[in-house]
């Protein structure tokens, strides 16, 4: 038995799990998204890179510190790897990343290009932490897409200096990002993230 599997294995199941079924909600569409978990200080359990997230298993998952290094032999690991680890690195608290591919997700990304998302009058939000009012104002930005990945990653982290408060964002034409202290937790905010995310297409649709 490897070191994943004999000391990680709840971790490496609750990802697995938690990536069966979103792909079953459809936001993780064949290969698309990726996952991860905190193991220490120095460690987290990522996806491989093109693994189908509905059919993802342990040996999908491998282990890479923060600094990018692979610490699983002849293992690719996730091409967003480093929009986890800027997280890691920033924030202790964050146990979990999660990157989903919903349609929702990347259409609102497309029909609010360049701009941000201003999530407002839902109870859901209280689902978030820190919000304790449908009043309160959640603001997910949309960054532009890019296929350089440290480039990317330098924008989100310069972003979330100025703006310590943010809960996830957006990447144009492609996808969200959330986290939460846990796996659990950062499930729990992929799902109402999801809700609003298909809330504010359905307002734009029929609000004349
Ligand atoms: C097939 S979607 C294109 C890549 C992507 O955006 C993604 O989320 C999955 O990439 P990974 O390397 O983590 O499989
Ligand atoms: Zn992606």
């Amino acid at each position: 038995m490897d070191e994943l599997n004999e000391h990680h294995g709840d971790t490496a199941d609750a990802l697995i799990s938690a990536a069966r079924f979103f792909h079953e909600r459809g936001w993780m569409p064949a290969t698309a998204g990726n996952l991860s978990a905190r193991l220490d200080d120095d460690r987290m359990l990522i996806t491989e890179s093109g693994q189908h997230k509905g059919q993802l298993g342990p040996d999908g998952l491998m282990l890479v510190d923060l600094e990018g290094n692979v610490l699983s032999p002849d293992k690719q690991p996730s091409a967003e790897t480093f929009l986890h680890i800027i997280l890691y690195r920033r924030w202790p608290r964050i146990g979990a990343v999660m990157h989903t591919h919903s349609v929702n997700a990347t259409v609102l990304s497309r029909l609010a290009q360049g701009s941000q998302i201003h999530l407002r009058d839902y109870e859901i939000l209280t689902a978030l932490p820190e919000v304790t009012s449908h009043d309160a104002e959640v603001i997910v930005p949309i960054f532009g897409n890019e296929q350089d990945i440290p480039q990317l990653a330098a924008r989100v982290d310069e972003h979330m200096t100025q703006h310590p408060e943010l809960l996830g964002y957006l990447i144009e034409g492609h996808g969200f990002y959330t986290w939460g202290e846990d796996v659990a937790q950062a499930r729990h905010h992929v799902e109402a993230f999801e809700f609003l995310f298909e809330c504010e297409l359905n307002m734009r649709r029929l609000t004349p």
